[in-house]
């Protein structure tokens, strides 16, 4: 929720389990009501990710759609996540950054953002779930995908074995996501597998009724 200080975000991170990447939805034009409609259902925390045609947003309409973002996260005390640009999530005054692999660096993005935000990684492999679950800076860190996925194409699955090997250290104490191919027909095999939280893009963007479809996720994660 924009405007915690950087002890609320963590405590707040800490307690999430259901986390939503959503794009502009610019053709349809209704951001702050899908919004308002998956965090009503349970969402805890909201990032943008908006990769349409394969290209990024540009600038300014990021900022627009993070604005529309940070008031119905305000409405909904959850906590707004900004994808891959340390620049971006210190002008939207984000509680989140997320950095995959090909990312800047969690440090450079530290040098940006002062310690006030969390920040996440992305992870696809046994020693980089390892290695993000100790590397300082990092807050939470996401593994995946579990299954492959249309929103992510050309990376291939993890599988649920990396969900049970990071389950089996209890992510060495850090919040962590499990990502990539969850929906409602297969989060109660995460939920086996050991997740306690989880990242979706089209099981929410993608359903006729957000509000349930968050709702129902949020019912199956302990
Ligand atoms: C919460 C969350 N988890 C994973 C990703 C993927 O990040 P990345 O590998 O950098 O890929 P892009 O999303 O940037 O295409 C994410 N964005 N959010
Ligand atoms: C954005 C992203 N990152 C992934 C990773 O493994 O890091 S998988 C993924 C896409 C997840 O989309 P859906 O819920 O529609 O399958
Ligand atoms: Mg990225």
């Amino acid at each position: 929720m924009p405007g915690l200080d950087g002890h609320g975000i963590r405590a707040r991170l800490d307690e999430a389990a259901l986390y939503l990447c959503t794009d502009a939805r610019t053709e349809r034009g209704d951001l702050a009501e899908f919004a308002d409609a998956a965090l009503d259902g349970g969402v805890d925390i909201i990032q943008l990710r908006d990769k349409t045609d394969g290209a990024p947003l540009e600038a300014r309409q990021e900022l627009a759609a993070l604005e529309v973002l940070a008031d119905a996260c305000r409405r909904h005390g959850a906590l707004l996540a900004v994808n891959d640009r340390a620049d971006v999530a210190l002008a939207a005054d984000a509680d989140v950054l997320h950095l995959g692999q090909d990312d800047i660096p969690v440090e450079l993005a530290r040098r940006v953002l002062g310690e006030h935000v969390a920040i996440g990684r992305s992870t696809h492999d046994v020693v980089q779930a390892d290695s993000a679950a100790t590397e300082a800076g990092v807050d939470y860190f996401c593994t995946g995908p579990v299954w492959t996925t249309p929103t992510k194409p050309g990376r291939p699955a993890a599988g649920l074995d990396l969900v049970r090997h990071t389950a089996g250290h209890r992510g060495h104490g850090r919040p962590w996501f499990a990502i990539g191919g969850i929906d409602a027909s297969t989060v109660d095999d995460v939920v086996i597998a050991g997740a306690k939280r989880v990242v979706v893009v089209r099981a929410i963007t993608e359903a006729e009724d957000p509000r349930a479809a968050a709702q129902h996720l949020r019912s199956r994660l302990p």
